[in-house]
């Protein structure tokens, strides 16, 4: 078979990220050369590929779901928020500029065609492509420079299904009126629609997916369930936020990971998700670090604000009196440059000169050019890979004894790298976290034989799965195959008459 498609939704956070990984998951199951694409995403979750072009966490997880290799062309264009009205654009992988909406605007008609043809390379190389829309495709004010949504669907010929959001409400009218604020040249392309996230009865919801067919001509293609702990690298820091916070247990590692405002590849902590017996929580404020036996403080798109927000809170000063009583600290890429005793910085926050919080005998410069690598090394005796991104380089000041940690350094308990993924190795995360839990005085011990790599695969079956069960595979691969069905009805937009 030889197609593509296009997983559209009715807002952010419906489950874009997550049913196109199910599809892609469910088609490599079957035999079929599958891969992900997702023109424009706008995420601090990014991710190395191995020619060393940065690109969304998500396109790579579902990379990781048909079992190949992400790539650049996956997702052509990258934004990253630096603050809410900057971000960086990174195209093919590379950071090319720093713009606000309007400068990107200009952008725009230029990265409709890298987007196009980065589609075209995946076309040819795989039989099947399911893309990703981004936000939702009934942003009208944005519908003329559009790339992400009906901009691309119109111009690769693709077939959309919508995916609306139950659990939020109003999953009938947002539906509804997605298609109808559509023109007729981009109705003629939503073929129907996928229901996401719900945990009612049934029989209550069937007469609604009736009426919804009736006023729209369209199919609803299968209703998913709500899966609890889905704790998945696919989603974006929305569904981070929504989370709820585990119990802590009397011998469980009582993990508190500082949920910075610019919080960046917090992905990093998802391997801790693998361990029995690890208690993670997002924290905001001081208050909740004290019961914690490890503070992560985690990558950050803007280090120097988000310095000054860790200080604003208190954290800076918890942090501080932590290390000085022994208890662990982590700090990973912004964290690290955080915990430095002085960040210059002309170049993220233009700020210059900034006192870190002094923690690590360590000393960061900024630079225009961003450091991307997959970097292997070791710590514990084991081997450590892992990726790097970067404009912030740090140095270890050798006059202070420290010791090595991966390419950073530790002081009493107090850690710091600029690598991401490295709590994916999974004896090296095993003994860091011995050795935490030793520093803590916690009675925890890494559960033996634990794969993040099988965990994860795990996750990604359970995807593929909730497809398999849930949705009407038969008229998606009908879609791929054949595009949307000929005989659409337009929904006519109505308005004030
Ligand atoms: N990945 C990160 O945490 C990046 C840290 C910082 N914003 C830098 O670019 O250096």
């Amino acid at each position: 078979m030889k197609g593509a498609l296009l997983v559209a939704g009715t807002t952010s956070d419906a489950g874009k990220s997550v049913v196109t990984a199910g599809i892609c998951r469910w088609l490599a199951r079957q035999g079929v050369r599958v891969a992900p694409f997702k023109a424009q995403n706008m995420s601090l979750n990014s991710f190395v590929t191995a020619d060393g072009a940065e690109i969304g966490r998500a396109q790579a997880t579902q990379a990781a779901a048909c079992g190949i290799e992400p790539t650049a062309d996956m997702n052509p264009v990258l934004l990253k928020p630096g603050s809410d009205r900057r971000s960086q654009v990174v195209v093919l992988g590379r950071a090319i500029a720093d713009v606000d909406a309007m400068e990107y605007g200009a952008f725009k008609a230029r990265l409709r065609a890298v987007a196009v043809e980065s589609l075209e390379r995946l076309r040819a190389e795989y039989d099947v492509v399911i893309c990703e829309g981004a936000g939702s495709p009934a942003e009208i004010n944005l519908r003329a420079g559009d790339i992400a949504n009906m901009g691309l669907a119109q111009a690769a010929r693709l077939p959309v299904i919508v995916v609306g959001d139950i659990d939020r409400g109003g999953v009938f009218a947002s539906l509804y009126g997605t298609v109808a604020l559509l023109d007729a040249a981009d109705q003629a392309l939503i073929a129907g629609f996928l229901i996401n996230k719900f945990r009612g009865a049934p029989e209550l919801l069937a007469p609604g997916l009736d009426m919804l067919h009736g006023l729209t001509g369209r199919e609803t293609y299968g209703v998913l369930p709500w899966l609890d702990g889905l704790w998945l690298d696919v989603e974006d820091s929305l569904a981070l936020d929504n989370r709820p916070a585990q119990p802590y247990r009397p011998h469980s590692l009582r993990v508190a990971v500082v949920r910075l405002p610019r919080i960046s590849n917090f992905t990093d902590i998802d391997a801790l998700a693998s361990e029995p017996g690890i208690v993670v929580r997002f924290v905001r404020s001081a208050a909740e670090l004290e019961d914690a036996d490890l503070v992560i403080i985690p990558g950050s798109r803007a280090t120097v604000s988000d310095l000054g927000w860790v200080r604003e809170t208190g954290i800076a000063q918890a942090v501080q009196e932590r290390a000085a009583a022994g208890r662990p600290v982590l700090g990973i890429c912004g964290g690290y440059q955080m915990l430095a005793r002085t960040i210059h910085d002309d170049i993220e926050s233009r700020k210059g000169h900034i006192d870190g919080l002094g923690l690590l005998p360590a000393t960061v410069r900024f630079t225009a050019e961003k450091t991307l690598a997959r970097p292997v090394g070791t710590a514990y005796g084991h081997r450590v890979a892992a990726y790097e991104i970067h404009h912030g380089v740090v140095t270890v000041d050798t006059a202070t004894p420290s010791r090595p940690f991966l390419d950073g350094c530790r002081s009493g308990s107090v850690w710091g790298t600029t690598w991401h993924g490295a709590l994916e190795n999974d004896a090296f995360r095993q003994a860091f976290l011995a050795d935490v839990a030793a520093t803590a005085g916690r009675p925890f011990t890494p559960a033996p034989g634990i794969s993040f790599a099988e965990f994860r695969a795990a996750r990604l079956d359970a995807l593929g799965d909730l497809i398999e069960q849930h949705v009407d595979t038969g008229a998606i691969l009908d879609l791929i195959e054949n595009g949307p069905p000929r005989d659409l009805p337009l929904i006519h937009p109505g308005g004030a008459r």
